[in-house]
C-alpha cells in the first residue's frame, strides 16, 4: 500500500471534519468515534502435518444504536486491531447513510489464506466461529464476507453457530451460498452500488457515462463486478490491476475476458487484449474519467493524489484515500463518492438476505436489484442535498454529516448517556 496511515485515525478525522457542520454535542461525537467493544482472541489450529499454529483474530462491535452490529470478516496478513476498529466504524456510518436498521461491526484474522489448505482454513474458520458464537446472533451481531472470505467461509460459520446453539438460524450471517440461505444478487451487490453511485455522480456533474474511460484498482469481488457493470452501462474499461500488477489498453478491453484470464492464471497480468502492462500505482494515476479503487485502505495518499487525473472516484474499497489525499483531491475538484455510500450495496443486500432469512421467504434477483437501486439513489440524493445545503467541497463530509446525525438521533432517542 502507498501509505502507512492508521485507518482508525482516518476514521476519527473524517468524523471530526463532519462534526463541525452538526449540532451534536462534543460528548456524543467523542462517543461516536470509538467502538463499544472489541474482541481480541487467539485461535490455535491443527495444520495438516499435525503441528499447531496460533492466529490472532478480532471482532469490533462499533455501534448498535440503529440495530444489530453488521459487517464483514477479513482474512489478511495486514489485519490489525486498529484496522478492524476503523472498518467497524465505517460500517456504522455506511448502514446509516443508506438508512438500513443495522449498526456497525467488523472482524478479521491475521492470516494469508494462500498459505493454507482448504481443510486448514475450515478449521481456522470454525475456531473463530466458536469464539464468536457468544457475541453474534440474528438480533445481536451479523457478520458477512470481506477481503479473502466468501460464501464458503460464511457457510462454515453458520454451520458452527447452529451446531453450538442447536438451532436453525441462517440470518446469523449473510453472504451465504443460495442453498444455505444466501440472497440472489449479494455477490454482485458491492460492485453494483459502486457503479450506480458513479452513474448518479456523472448525472449530477452533467458528465456523459457513455464512452467514459474507467480504471479499476483491485480485481476481486468488488472490483471486477464494478468493471463488468460499468462496461454494460456503456463506459470503457481501459485499465485494471490486482496484487501482481496492472494492465492498460487506451481503447478498452473486455472486463469479463480479463476476469476469465485471472481465474485461469491467478492475475489480470498477461491478459492478451491489452497493449501495456503497468504498475499498480500507474493504474491510480491514469488520465481517466472514472477511477474505482477496489483493493485495500490507503491506496492513495497525499503525494499520489497530486498525480491523480481522474475526474470522479467511486470508492469500492473501504478507506482507499487517506485524509491527506482527500484534501489534495478536493483542491483539484475531483468528485469522490465515499466508500460508505459507493460500496454500501454489499451490506444493503446483506440486509435483504437477513430480512429474507427471518421471513423464510426469498426474492428473485430482479427484486433485489430494484430495491438496491432505490436505496443507493436515495442515499446519493441525501448526500447531494447536504453537500449543497452546507456548500461543502468534499462529498465525503456530506455523507458523514447525514450518517452521524442519524446515529446521534438514535442514541439520543434511546435516552443518551446512562
Ligand atoms: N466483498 C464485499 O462485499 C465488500 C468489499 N468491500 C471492500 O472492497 C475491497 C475489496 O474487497 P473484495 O473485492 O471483497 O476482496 P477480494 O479479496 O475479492 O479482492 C481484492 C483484490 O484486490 C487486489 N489487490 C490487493 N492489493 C492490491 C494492490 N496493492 N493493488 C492492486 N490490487 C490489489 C487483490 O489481488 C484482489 O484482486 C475491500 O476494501 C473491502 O473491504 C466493501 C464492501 C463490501
Ligand atoms: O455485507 C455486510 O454485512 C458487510 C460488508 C462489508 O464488510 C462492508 O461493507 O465493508
Amino acid at each position: 500500500m502507498a501509505s502507512q496511515v492508521n485507518p482508525f485515525e482516518s476514521l476519527q478525522s473524517q468524523i471530526d471534519e463532519a462534526a463541525t457542520y452538526l449540532d451534536v454535542s462534543d460528548d456524543v461525537i467523542e462517543r461516536l468515534k470509538h467502538p463499544e467493544r472489541v474482541l481480541e482472541t487467539n485461535l490455535t489450529v491443527e495444520l495438516d502435518d499435525g503441528s499447531l499454529e496460533r492466529f490472532k483474530a478480532f471482532r469490533s462491535q462499533f455501534n448498535g444504536d440503529r440495530g444489530p452490529y453488521k459487517g464483514g470478516i477479513r482474512y489478511h496478513p495486514d489485519v490489525s486491531r486498529d484496522e478492524v476498529k476503523a472498518l467497524s466504524g465505517w460500517m456504522t456510518y455506511k448502514t446509516a447513510i443508506v438508512d438500513i436498521p443495522l449498526g456497525g461491526g467488523k472482524g478479521g484474522i491475521i492470516v494469508d489464506p494462500d498459505d493454507y489448505s482448504e481443510s486448514e482454513l475450515e478449521r481456522l474458520t470454525r475456531a473463530f466461529a466458536k469464539e464468536l458464537t457468544p457475541l453474534i446472533g440474528v438480533d445481536r451481531d451479523v457478520p458477512a464476507p470481506d477481503v479473502n472470505t466468501g460464501q464458503r467461509e460464511m457457510n462454515w460459520i453458520k454451520d458452527t453457530y447452529e451446531t453450538f446453539e442447536n438451532t436453525t438460524e441462517p440470518g446469523v450471517i449473510t453472504g451465504k451460498a443460495p442453498d444455505s440461505g444466501g440472497s440472489a444478487g449479494r455477490v454482485e451487490a458491492t460492485g453494483r452500488s459502486t457503479v450506480i453511485a458513479a452513474r448518479e455522480a456523472f448525472d449530477y456533474l452533467d458528465k456523459d457515462l457513455e464512452g467514459a474511460t474507467v480504471a479499476v484498482q483491485g480485481y476481486g469481488n468488488a472490483g471486477w463486478i464494478a468493471a463488468k457493470l460499468i462496461d454494460e452501462m456503456g463506459a470503457t474499461v481501459v485499465a485494471a490491476s490486482d496484487s501482481s500488477g496492472g494492465i492498460y489498453n487506451p481503447d478498452g478491453f473486455d472486463p469479463v475476458a480479463a476476469k476469465e484470464h485471472k481465474n485461469e492464471t491467478g492475475s489480470v497480468v498477461g491478459y492478451e487484449e491489452v497493449e501495456e502492462e503497468i504498475t499498480n500505482e500507474d493504474v491510480l494515476t491514469l488520465d481517466v474519467d472514472l477511477l474505482i479503487p477496489a483493493a485495500l485502505e490507503n491506496a492513495i495518499d497525499g503525494d499520489l493524489a497530486a498525480d491523480v487525473e481522474a475526474d470522479v472516484i467511486s470508492e469500492a474499497a473501504n478507506g482507499p484515500l487517506t485524509p491527506d489525499a482527500d484534501a489534495v483531491l478536493e483542491d483539484k475538484d475531483v468528485f469522490v463518492i465515499p466508500d460508505i455510500l459507493a460500496n454500501a450495496g454489499g451490506v444493503t443486500v446483506s440486509y435483504f438476505e437477513w430480512v429474507q432469512n427471518r421471513q423464510r421467504f426469498y426474492w428473485d434477483e430482479e427484486r433485489v436489484n430494484e430495491e438496491l437501486e432505490a436505496i443507493i439513489v436515495d442515499a446519493f440524493d441525501a448526500l447531494v442535498e447536504t453537500y449543497e445545503e452546507h456548500d461543502l467541497e468534499n462529498p465525503r463530509t456530506a455523507a458523514y454529516v447525514v450518517a452521524i446525525q442519524r446515529v446521534a438521533d438514535a442514541f439520543d432517542e434511546a435516552g443518551s448517556f446512562p
